[in-house]
């Protein structure tokens, strides 16, 4: 069921929840720093794990000890959904777990 897409208010009172969330566009996103590679390799093997049982899935870039998180909702027509918050209250959830800031 695809979710509805935010207005402008309702994305910005909910990144408000979200320390180091902003919206890019018409994504949200976040980049993490780790304290290596293998630890920022980790997060987003556990990222992809939340994904697929979300079944909602960002873009996951991953450099030497960062990696970022974007995503809206493709059956959205690529707006923001709820979806794209409720993964990114998941990883924020996880991050701090992995070393993350
Ligand atoms: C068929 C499958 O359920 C859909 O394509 C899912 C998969 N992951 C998804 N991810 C995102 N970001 N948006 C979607 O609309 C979406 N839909």
């Amino acid at each position: 069921m695809p979710a509805e897409p935010l207005s402008q208010k309702e994305i910005e009172d909910r990144l408000r929840e979200l320390p180091g969330w902003s919206l890019a566009g018409d994504r949200i996103e976040r980049r993490y720093r780790l304290g290596d590679h293998f630890a920022a390799t980790a997060l987003v093997v556990h990222v992809a794990q939340i994904q697929q049982e979300l079944n909602h899935h960002s873009d996951l870039t991953l450099g030497y000890n960062t990696v970022a998180v974007s995503v809206n909702s493709h059956d959205a027509g690529g707006a923001v959904t709820e979806k794209d918050f409720a993964l990114a209250t998941r990883v924020e959830e996880i991050a701090p777990g992995h070393g993350a800031s």
